[in-house]
């Protein structure tokens, strides 16, 4: 997978070269370009915003800049792109949304600062038959689209075959199964006096996984009932309901 990031902060997306999506990188995994949305300016102050038409808060990214970026990195009709656009008015980022986007073979991210970019780019963006999409990672404000970024390559890339150690940590991932996970121990047995639970111990795979199942019932219902109503009434078995 190729992915392009433009930005007007490039180093902030410096965290994708570190660590597992470093590796990745370094082994072909995952292609990674990082642009710098300045680098389309022609002014002496390489002005990226103006003022909002129609008045209100803060500054608006000028269609002009974005338009010949995106021109420039979109230029491949051998690798057709998606272009996603962090903005707090986005349809919500889900693993879902990571599980489609890790089928793509390249995504381009455009980072807004201010109050978000013209919205004359996404529509030119689209008219000329560009897959957007506008993507929110959570009910909270940012200061601009590149945290939302970091979040959604670690998102997308931990999908992609050979990216994690072991693939069994992708398909049980937490919702996977539309549950939130259990707890997790390791050594020592006892630590300040906690021990780990008994049956994490025994050897007893079936009773494992049955208290493994439990914990993530009782902390889905406690910590997102919202996940126990979205699964279909068959997603839950007689055992899940007597727990
Ligand atoms: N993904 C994601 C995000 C973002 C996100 C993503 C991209 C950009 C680009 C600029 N910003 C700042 C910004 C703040 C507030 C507003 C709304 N304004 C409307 C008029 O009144 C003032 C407020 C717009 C833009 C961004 C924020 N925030 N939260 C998420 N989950």
């Amino acid at each position: 997978m190729r992915i392009d990031v433009v930005t007007i902060f490039p180093s902030y997306l410096q965290p994708l070269r570190e660590a597992l999506l470093g590796r990745a990188i370094d082994r072909g995994l995952l292609e990674v370009a990082v642009h710098d949305l300045r680098d389309w300016t022609h002014d002496v102050h390489q002005a990226v915003d103006d003022s909002p038409y129609g008045g209100g808060p803060g500054m608006v990214m000028r269609p002009q800049v974005w338009g010949e970026a995106l021109d420039d990195v979109l230029a491949t009709p051998d690798l057709p792109a998606r272009l996603v656009v962090p903005t707090p008015a986005g349809r919500p980022f889900t693993q879902a949304t990571a599980h489609a986007w890790a089928a793509e073979e390249r995504l381009v991210f455009a980072c807004g600062r201010y109050e978000g970019i013209d919205e004359r780019v996404l529509l030119d963006a689209r008219a000329r038959g560009i897959t957007v999409d506008e993507v929110s990672i959570g009910d909270y404000v940012l200061v601009g689209g590149e945290v939302a970024v970091l979040v959604m390559v670690e998102a997308v890339a931990r999908l992609l075959p050979g990216v994690l150690g072991n693939p069994r940590s992708a398909a049980e991932d937490s919702f996977s199964d539309g549950l939130l996970e259990g707890p997790s121990y390791t050594r020592p047995e006892v630590w300040r006096e906690l021990a780990v639970p008994d049956v994490l111990r025994g050897g007893n795979h079936a009773a494992i996984a049955r208290w493994r199942r439990d914990r993530a019932l009782e902390r889905t219902r406690d910590r997102r009932p919202d996940l126990l109503d979205a699964l279909g009434p068959d997603a839950l078995d007689a055992a899940d309901r007597a727990a």
